[in-house]
C-alpha cells in the first residue's frame, strides 16, 4: 500500500493529487476486503464512504473540526486514515473497536453503535461553539438514510433548521439501505432526490458552459445559481429539507471526490445549517457484497475474500430457533403479525416475512414507533410480536410502559443478542432489559434456557392478550438442551440437591443454565448440596419461589444482566415481601460499561464463570456455617472439613 501506510493523519491528504487520492481509495478498498475478511465487521458500510471519507478530511481539519459519524459502524476508513492502520485486532481484546473510540483517538467523539443520534449530538456541539465563540471550529455529521429514518434525526433537525445563523454540515450518506433497502415516506423522497438529474451535476455542466460564454455567462450563472426553490424543485425537488428552512446541496455523488470536495467546501463556507446529500454504493468495489441482496455484507463474520463465502458455519442459533417458531404460530394465528426496526434477517424474521409478507411491518431504524405501533396493533385485535436486539429496546422503554402497559395491550417483545454480546462492545451488551422491565406493571418476561424453551415460551407469550410480553435470548448458537427433572410452581428444577436439607438455592435465569449446572456438580464437590432451579417466568417472580428458598441455607442467583435491578434483585424483594429474611446473592454483569472482547473474554472478566461463582457460593456457605441460626445447618461436615484449595475464608464481595 504505498499511499495508505503513508497517512500518518488527515493532513497528509492534503498533498495528494486527485489521482494519488483515487489510487489511495482502490488501496483502502483492498485493505478493508483482506482485513475485515479476516476478523468480522462492518465490510458493506465502509467500503461505502471511502471516497466520502478521504473528502471529509481533506476539507474539515479534524480533530479541530468535529467529524461525527451515527452509528459509528462506518468508521472504518475515518479509523485509517486518522493513525489507525492495525486492524487484525478488530474488535477484539485489546484491539480496535468497531465504533469511534475517544480512548483510541482525538478524532472520534461519538462512540456508541445506537443509530439515529448524531444530528443531536452535532446540535449540541454547533451551539456550543456559538456559545464559545469558536468561529473556526466546523461540525459535520455523517448521518446514513436508514439511520435518517429514527425520530431522533427528526428532532435534531427541527432544532439545527431553527438556527439559520449557526453552521452545521449534515451529510446524508444515501446508500439506498439499511439492512434492506431503507423504507418509507423518507426514503421515498430521498430516492426523488437521487433520481431527478442532480442539481449539482446541472449546475456544475452549467457554470462550465457558461463560463465560456463571454459577457452574459458570468452574469447568467449567478442568477441561476441564486435562483430559488423553483429551478431546485424543477432539477431536483428539494421538499422537505428545503421546507425545513435547511440549505440543501446535492445529490452529490459519493464517490467523486472531486465533486464531494467541491460540495463539502461549499456547505463549509456557507453560514448555517446545510445538508451535502450524497450518493453512495454499501459494498462498492467489492463484487462478492454488491451481490448480496440481504444486506450487501452489511455486518459479517470471517469470510473468504475471494468469494466472501464465511469461513466458519455456526449450528442452529438462537434467532433461527425464534424464526421458525414464528413461521409455525404465524400458520396457526393469523393474528398474529411481526414488527422489526430495519433488521428483518438480523432478528430472524425473513422467513415469516417470506411466508406472510402482509403480516410484517418495518418500520425502519424506530422502535419507540415499533412499540407504539404495537399497542394500536393490539387494541385492534391482532397480535404484534416486535423482534428487536435488546439493547436498542432501552430507547423504547417508555412506550412500552405507557402505551402497550398502561393499556394492557397484548404485545410480545422478542429480544434478541440478550446479554453480553461482547464484540460490538459496550452499547450492543442487551444488559439492561432484565433490569428496566421490572418496574413495567402487568408485564411478563421469559428467559428461555434452550430452543425447546423458546418455543414453548413464545407461545405462551402470544397467548397473553392483556398485556406486555417479553421473550429474551442471546446472541450466536444455542446452547444444548436442558431438561427439567422436576417442577416447582411455575419453575423448573434441574438438579435436585440430593437432600431433605439442602444447603444453596441456585436460581438459573435463562441461557445460564448450563454453567449454573457447572456451579453446582462444583459445589458438590465442596459438600455443599444445590437445588438449581429455571423460573422461566422471571417477572413477576414465581409464588413458589420463597416457600422453596425457606427449605435452603442460602439463594444465588445467576442472570445475564445487570445487577443492579435485575432479577436477583427483584427474588430478594420477593422474599422480604413474603417474610422469608435469608442470605441471597445476586450474581450478574456489573453496572459499567464493558470494553469489546468475546463473550467468553468478557465473562471471565466480570467474575460471570462457573469457577467463579462456585468460589464465591463455597466462602459464603462457609461464613454461614459459622452463625448460630437455626436455619443454618452445616452439611457434609464444616467449612475445615470441606475446606480444599477452592475455598475461600471469607466472602468475597460480589464485583460491581
Ligand atoms: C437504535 C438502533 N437500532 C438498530 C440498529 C442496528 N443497525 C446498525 S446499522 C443499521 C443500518 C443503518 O443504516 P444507515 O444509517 O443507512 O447506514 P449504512 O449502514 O447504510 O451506512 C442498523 C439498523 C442500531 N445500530 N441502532
Ligand atoms: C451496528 C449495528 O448495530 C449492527 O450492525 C450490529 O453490529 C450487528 O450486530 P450482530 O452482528 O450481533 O447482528
Ligand atoms: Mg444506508
Amino acid at each position: 500500500m504505498p499511499l495508505l501506510t503513508r497517512i500518518r493523519g488527515p493532513r497528509d491528504l492534503d498533498r495528494l493529487t486527485l489521482e494519488e487520492l483515487d489510487q489511495l481509495a482502490g488501496e483502502i478498498r483492498t485493505f478493508l476486503v483482506d482485513a475485515v475478511s479476516k476478523t468480522g465487521g462492518h465490510l458493506g458500510p465502509n467500503l461505502g464512504v471511502v471516497e466520502l471519507t478521504i473528502a471529509l478530511h481533506r476539507v474539515f481539519e479534524s480533530p479541530k473540526d468535529k467529524v461525527l459519524w451515527d452509528t459509528g459502524h462506518q468508521s472504518y476508513v475515518h479509523k485509517l486514515l486518522t493513525g489507525r492502520q492495525d486492524f487484525s485486532k478488530l474488535k477484539m481484546k485489546g484491539g480496535l473497536s468497531g465504533y469511534p473510540s475517544q480512548e483510541e483517538s482525538e478524532h472520534d467523539v461519538i462512540e456508541n453503535s445506537h443509530a439515529s443520534t448524531v444530528l443531536g449530538w452535532a446540535d449540541g456541539i454547533a451551539k456550543a461553539n456559538q456559545l464559545m465563540k469558536r468561529d473556526d471550529s466546523h461540525v459535520v455529521a455523517v448521518i446514513g438514510d436508514g439511520a435518517l429514518t429514527g425520530g431522533m434525526a427528526w428532532e435534531a433537525l427541527n432544532n439545527i433548521a431553527d438556527a439559520k445563523d449557526r453552521p452545521l454540515v449534515i451529510v446524508v450518506n444515501d446508500n439506498e439501505r439499511s439492512y434492506s433497502p431503507t423504507i418509507g415516506g423518507l426514503a421515498n423522497h430521498l430516492a426523488t432526490l437521487r433520481t431527478t438529474d442532480g442539481y449539482e451535476r446541472f449546475l456544475t455542466r452549467t457554470k462550465d458552459l457558461l463560463e465560456r460564454t463571454p459577457v452574459v455567462g458570468q452574469a447568467l450563472y449567478d442568477t441561476l445559481h441564486g435562483a430559488k426553490k423553483g429551478l431546485k424543485d424543477f432539477i431536483a425537488p428539494q421538499g422537505m429539507f428545503e421546507d425545513l428552512g435547511l440549505k440543501y446541496v446535492g445529490p452529490i455523488d459519493g464517490h467523486d471526490i472531486e465533486a464531494l470536495e467541491s460540495a463539502l467546501a461549499r456547505a463549509k463556507r456557507f453560514n448555517g445549517p446545510v445538508i451535502v446529500h450524497c450518493i453512495t454504493e454499501k459494498g462498492r468495489g467489492y463484487q462478492p457484497a454488491l451481490q448480496d441482496e440481504a444486506d450487501r455484507f452489511h455486518a459479517v463474520g470471517k469470510i473468504h475474500p475471494d468469494t466472501g463465502l464465511p469461513i466458519a458455519t455456526s449450528g442452529a442459533d438462537w434467532t433461527s430457533v425464534f424464526g421458525e417458531e414464528m413461521v409455525k404460530l404465524g400458520e396457526e394465528r393469523e393474528d398474529v403479525v411481526a414488527i422489526t426496526a430495519a433488521m428483518l434477517q438480523p432478528v430472524g424474521l425473513d422467513k415469516f416475512a417470506k411466508r406472510f409478507p402482509d403480516r410484517v411491518y418495518d418500520v425502519g431504524i424506530a422502535e419507540q414507533h415499533g412499540a407504539v405501533s404495537a399497542a394500536g396493533l393490539a387494541h385492534a385485535g391482532v397480535h404484534p410480536v416486535f423482534a428487536v436486539y435488546a439493547t436498542f429496546l432501552n430507547r423504547a422503554f417508555d412506550q412500552v410502559l405507557m402505551d402497550v402497559a398502561l393499556h394492557k395491550c397484548g404485545v410480545t417483545f422478542v429480544l434478541d443478542r440478550a446479554g453480553v454480546t461482547g464484540t460490538d462492545g459496550a452499547s450492543h451488551n442487551g444488559m439492561w432489559d432484565m433490569s428496566i422491565l421490572q418496574v413495567v406493571p402487568g408485564l411478563r418476561l421469559a428467559a428461555p434456557r434452550d430452543a425447546d424453551q423458546v418455543r414453548a415460551q413464545l407461545r405462551e407469550a402470544v397467548s397473553v392478550e392483556d398485556a406486555p410480553t417479553v421473550v429474551r435470548f442471546s446472541k450466536g448458537a444455542v446452547g444444548p438442551a436442558v431438561p427439567a427433572v422436576g417442577r416447582v410452581g411455575g419453575m423448573d428444577v434441574l438438579r435436585e440437591p440430593g437432600t431433605d436439607t439442602p444447603d444453596v438455592l441456585l436460581v438459573s435465569v435463562g441461557a445460564l443454565a448450563p454453567m449454573c449446572l457447572e456451579i453446582a456438580s462444583l459445589l458438590d464437590r465442596q459438600g455443599i448440596s444445590t437445588t438449581v432451579v429455571d423460573p422461566r417466568w422471571v417477572k413477576p417472580v414465581d409464588e413458589a419461589m420463597a416457600p422453596l428458598a425457606a427449605k435452603h441455607r442460602v439463594v444465588v442467583t445467576v442472570e445475564d444482566n445487570s445487577r443492579v435491578g435485575g432479577v436477583g434483585s427483584a427474588i430478594a424483594q420477593a422474599l422480604r415481601d413474603a417474610g422469608v429474611d435469608m442470605p441471597l446473592r445476586d450474581f450478574g454483569i456489573p453496572p459499567r460499561f464493558l470494553d469489546h472482547a468475546s463473550r467468553a473474554e468478557v465473562m471471565a472478566e466480570i467474575g460471570l464463570t462457573a469457577p467463579d461463582v462456585a468460589r464465591q457460593v463455597t466462602g459464603l456457605v462457609a461464613q454461614l456455617d459459622g452463625l448460630p441460626h437455626s436455619r443454618l445447618r452445616s452439611s457434609g461436615g464444616t467449612p475445615a472439613e470441606r475446606s480444599s484449595a477452592d475455598a475461600v475464608d471469607s466472602v468475597e464481595p460480589a464485583r460491581d
